[in-house]
């Protein structure tokens, strides 16, 4: 008996979310990798429907990283700033292509003091670099918290993505000036660039969707490359059991002789 209740309907996902600018987009497909299609009809996507995926979520000092996660999680804003401490979490439970799936939200806190806890042990997650789209600064100090993040995590096995904070506040203007260089440093870092409002709403569930779709994508995508190291795994352990001139110790399992190791090799 399962103890979760079901997805909210409003967290159904069966289309691949679009990217916000093709100048700086993780993948720019109209639709989910035609594998992972495929996995997910046949329900092969091994235990992906059961894991809890992280992502962290960081930048400076009351750039809004709380406000974002809390329209996007309660649908709520709060004008007044109340620094977080140390790091909050947030579960959201999906399905994609009618698969479970499960991100958890790292809240963490721009003060300087709290930055180890929030960059530590980030690798296999999606990384979320924030900043004020009205305030130029923010956007320069992207780079350090990337840094900073990928001094002890493999940068190949996180999705990163770079998000503009508070566009009501910003005039056509001033946007316009600041998304160039934002889409420039987000194509650099080879994150996905996004402009959102927690006060209006404006892209929140876009972005948040866009997230969780990419990151199932890449999951299902490292659950069938694991699988077919199985597979192969299991083709060569076949082929020794079988193979005349070899023979295999009975305790260990490990090969003890192969007697004609060109021919091994070349057959
Ligand atoms: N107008 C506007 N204000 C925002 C928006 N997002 C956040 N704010 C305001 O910015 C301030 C800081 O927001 P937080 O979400 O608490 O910032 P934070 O990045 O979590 O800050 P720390 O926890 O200290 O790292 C608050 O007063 C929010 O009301 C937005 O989209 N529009
Ligand atoms: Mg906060």
């Amino acid at each position: 008996m399962s103890i979760l209740p079901p997805v909210r309907k409003d967290r159904i996902i069966s289309q691949l979310p679009q990217c916000f600018s093709k100048g700086a987009a993780l993948n720019t497909e109209d639709e989910f990798h035609g594998k992972v299609k495929t996995a997910c009809q046949q329900q092969r996507t091994g235990t992906v429907g059961f894991k809890i995926s992280k992502v962290i979520v960081v930048g400076d000092l009351a750039v809004g990283k709380t406000c974002l996660i809390n329209r996007f999680c309660k649908d709520v804003f709060d004008k007044n700033y109340k620094a977080t401490i140390g790091v909050d979490f947030e579960m959201e439970r999906f399905e994609v292509l009618g698969v479970p799936f499960s991100l958890q939200l790292w809240d963490t806190a721009g003060q300087e003091r709290f930055k180890c806890i929030a960059l530590y042990n980030i690798s296999r997650s999606a990384v979320i670099i924030v900043f004020d789209l009205t305030d130029v600064a923010s956007l320069e100090h992207t780079r350090q918290w990337l840094e900073d993040a990928m001094k002890e995590n493999d940068p190949t096995s996180v999705l990163l993505f770079l998000v503009g904070t508070k566009k009501d506040l910003s005039s056509p203007a001033q946007y316009t000036l600041i998304e160039q260089d934002a889409i420039k440093l987000a194509d650099q870092m080879k994150a996905e660039y996004w402009a959102v409002s927690a006060l209006s709403g404006e892209n929140v569930r876009e972005f948040f969707f866009r997230v969780a779709s990419l990151t199932f994508e890449a999951n299902v995508l490292a659950e069938l490359e694991k699988s077919g190291a199985r597979r192969i795994g299991e083709v060569v352990r076949k082929y020794i059991k079988d193979h005349p001139k070899i023979s295999i110790c009975s305790k260990c399992t490990h090969v003890q002789a192969i007697q004609d190791v060109d021919e091994f090799v070349s057959s």
